[in-house]
C-alpha cells in the first residue's frame, strides 16, 4: 500500500483501486474457484444444477448507520442472500458484492463492513469472488450469490399440495420486534434489536428440508403470511395456520408488552429473520422444524389464500416496498 492509502481516512482520500485492494486482499478461495477478484470475471466450477440470486440493501430502507454497526450491515448483506439459496435447498458457491459508497465514508467503515461480510460468508460457506464499486449519495449494497443443488432439483414455491404440513425453522418476529424498538428510539431488548441488525439464518435447514423431501420452500424476508402467500399462489393452494402452534420468543413478547401490541402480529407479519418456511408430506417434517399449519384445497371462489385459524388475518401480512 502507498503512504496515501495508509494515511487515508475517508474512501475519497483512499481512491477506488486501493479500496478494492483493501476489500479483496487475503481472500481464501475454495478449489472450485479458479479465478477470484482481480480479472474481468471470476471463474469457478458448478457441479450440479446452478442457482443465482441477488438482493440489495439500501441505506435508509434496509438499515440505518445510526442503528447498525458496519459489521452488522456486512453480516446482513450476505445473510439475506444466502437465505435465498438455502430456501431452494441449495449450497452456496460464489458471491459478488457491488457497493455504492459516499466519498466521505470512513475507510474504517468499509474495513468493518468487510469483517461482517467475511464472517457471514464463512458461516454460510461462500467465497467472495468479485464485485463492483461506484460513488453514491447513500450506501447501497447489492449482493449476488451463485449456488448449486448438487444434481437434485431445487425446492420451488410451487410444489405444495393439499394435505401437506406447513413447518418453519428459525426465528419469527424477532427482527420486526427489534425494528419496532429501534423506530421508537430504544436499543433493547438486545436480542430482538440484534436480530434486526443482522439475522440468524438457520444455515443447513434448507438442505435438511430438501433431504426430507420438502414439497415447497421459501425464506421469510417480508413476513410469514406474505411469504407463505407466495407458496399459496405458486402452488394454487390454501394454507391454514394454527395460532396455538406458535411459541412466541421472550424478546418478541417483551417488545409487544412495552408497545401494547399483539406479539402474534410480529410473528405473522414481521420479516427479516429469514427463517425457512416449507411444506412436507405428513410424517416427513424434519427434526428441529416446528409444525405451524396445513395445506388445504383452494375454495374456487376465494383462490389461493393464507388463513390463521380459518380466518383471514386482519393485521399486516408483510413488508412491501413503495408504499407511502
Ligand atoms: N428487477 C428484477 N428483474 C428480474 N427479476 C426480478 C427483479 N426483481 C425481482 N425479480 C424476481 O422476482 C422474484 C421475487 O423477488 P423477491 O425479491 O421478492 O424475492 P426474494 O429475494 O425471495 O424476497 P426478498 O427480496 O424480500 O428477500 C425473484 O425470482 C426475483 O429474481
Ligand atoms: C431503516 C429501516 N426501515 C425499515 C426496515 C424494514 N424493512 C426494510 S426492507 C424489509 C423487507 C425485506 O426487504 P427486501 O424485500 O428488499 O429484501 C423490511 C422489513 C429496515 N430494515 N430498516
Ligand atoms: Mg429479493
Ligand atoms: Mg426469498
Ligand atoms: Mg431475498
Amino acid at each position: 500500500m502507498t503512504s496515501r492509502s495508509t494515511q487515508a481516512e475517508t474512501i475519497g482520500d483512499l481512491g477506488e483501486f486501493p479500496l478494492i485492494s483493501l476489500i479483496t486482499r487475503n481472500l481464501t478461495l475454495p478449489p472450485a474457484v479458479s479465478v477470484g477478484p482481480g480479472d474481468d470475471c471470476a471463474a469457478y466450477l458448478i457441479n450440479g444444477s446452478a442457482l443465482t440470486t441477488t438482493d440489495m440493501l439500501i441505506e435508509g430502507v434496509h438499515f440505518r448507520r445510526s442503528w447498525s454497526s458496519p459489521a452488522d450491515i456486512g453480516h446482513k448483506s450476505v445473510a439475506v442472500n444466502l437465505a435465498d439459496v438455502e430456501a431452494m435447498g441449495g449450497t452456496p458457491v460464489a458471491m459478488v458484492i457491488s457497493l455504492g459508497l459516499p466519498a466521505d465514508l470512513p475507510v474504517t467503515w468499509v474495513k468493518e463492513f468487510m469483517t461482517g461480510v467475511r464472517e457471514e460468508a464463512e458461516l454460510g460457506g461462500v467465497a467472495l469472488v468479485g464485485g463492483d464499486m461506484t460513488g453514491a449519495r447513500d450506501i447501497s449494497i447489492s449482493v449476488t450469490v451463485i449456488g448449486e443443488t448438487a444434481g437434485r432439483g431445487p425446492i420451488l414455491r410451487s410444489g405444495a399440495r393439499p394435505g401437506d404440513i406447513v413447518a418453519v425453522c428459525g426465528r419469527l418476529g424477532w427482527a420486526a420486534a427489534g425494528l419496532a424498538a429501534l423506530l421508537r428510539g430504544f436499543r433493547s431488548p438486545r436480542a430482538a434489536v440484534d436480530s434486526q441488525r443482522a439475522p440468524k439464518v438457520p444455515y443447513g435447514a434448507g438442505r435438511q428440508a430438501a433431504d426430507a423431501g420438502a414439497t415447497a420452500m421459501i425464506d421469510v424476508s417480508d413476513g410469514l403470511l406474505a411469504d407463505l402467500g407466495h407458496i399459496a399462489e405458486a402452488s394454487g393452494v390454501a394454507i391454514d395456520l394454527d395460532s396455538a402452534r406458535f411459541t412466541i420468543a421472550e424478546p418478541v413478547q417483551a417488545v409487544a408488552a412495552a408497545l401494547n401490541a399483539d406479539p402474534l402480529g410480529f410473528v405473522l407479519g414481521g420479516g427479516e429473520d429469514h427463517a425457512m418456511a416449507a411444506t412436507f408430506e405428513p410424517g416427513k417434517v424434519p427434526e428441529g422444524w416446528d409444525v405451524i399449519g396445513q395445506v388445504r384445497q383452494i375454495n374456487d371462489e376465494v383462490g389461493p389464500i393464507v388463513l390463521v385459524d380459518g380466518q383471514e388475518w386482519e393485521g399486516e401480512k408483510g413488508w412491501t416496498h413503495f408504499h407511502p
